[in-house]
């Protein structure tokens, strides 16, 4: 098995790099897990005491669930992955049968903070766009998909997103073997790991 990891700041384009990773791949011989199917399950506390979390400090993630999992997939058992929901802040206790693959892609913006899953990774990979990029990316997809609003996503943005993203997601560059630029769709970047995983593949 090949593990990929794909980390990088909110909004600097993760998921759309993984789908263009997915597309025109055989179906079904790439697998994905989202770090943010892992955040804590906070079901003991109130909704308004879930708003208040710092989804971006990595102690919000269940990272030894996370590491489990990812052991489990390379030992070929199948696992169930929960699903979260960014408008209820928390897991909706639905999970997905998720079989382990030849390639498998770790992504989330936290990945990398943790040594023993960065120790799991065959290859890091750092999709970096710039803060203001990310900003307005956020805005337009947590407005039009994740139920927020301008003013809280300009509050998050300010109070943990921007310090977080310098204490713990910028510095993890160090331990990336590829950084993608992606302030503008980079379709050559993503074609170099489409090759790496068809050379896995075939
Ligand atoms: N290179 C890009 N140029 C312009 N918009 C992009 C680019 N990559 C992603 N986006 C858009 O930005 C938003 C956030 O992208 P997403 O892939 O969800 O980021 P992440 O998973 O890193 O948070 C989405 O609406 C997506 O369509
Ligand atoms: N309940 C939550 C949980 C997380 N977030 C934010 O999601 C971001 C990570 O997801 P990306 O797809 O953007 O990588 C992270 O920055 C958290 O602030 C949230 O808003 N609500």
């Amino acid at each position: 098995m090949l593990i990929i990891g794909i980390a990088g700041g909110t909004g600097c384009g993760k998921t759309t790099v993984v789908n263009q990773i997915l597309n025109e791949l055989p179906e079904g011989e790439v697998g994905i897990i989202s770090q943010d199917s892992y955040y804590m399950d906070t079901s003991h506390l109130s909704y308004d005491q879930r708003v208040k979390i710092n989804f971006d400090h990595p102690r919000s993630i269940d990272f030894e669930l996370l590491e489990e999992h990812l052991r489990e997939l390379k030992a070929g058992n199948t696992i169930d992955q929960p699903v979260y929901s960014f408008v209820k802040h928390n897991r909706t206790g639905d999970t997905i049968h998720t079989h382990p693959r030849k390639v498998m892609i770790v992504e989330g913006i936290l990945i990398l903070t943790h040594p023993e899953l960065r120790k799991m990774f065959d290859i890091k990979i750092f999709v970096h766009a710039d803060s203001d990029e990310r900003l307005i990316r956020r805005l337009k997809r947590d407005i039009t998909e994740r139920g927020r609003d301008i003013d809280e996503v300009l509050s998050r943005y300010q109070t943990t997103l921007k310090p977080m993203h310098q204490q713990f997601i910028e510095p993890m560059k160090e331990y990336a073997d590829i950084i993608i630029p992606n302030n503008k769709y980079n379709t050559v970047a993503v074609n170099i790991v489409k090759t790496i995983i068809n050379e896995k593949l075939n």
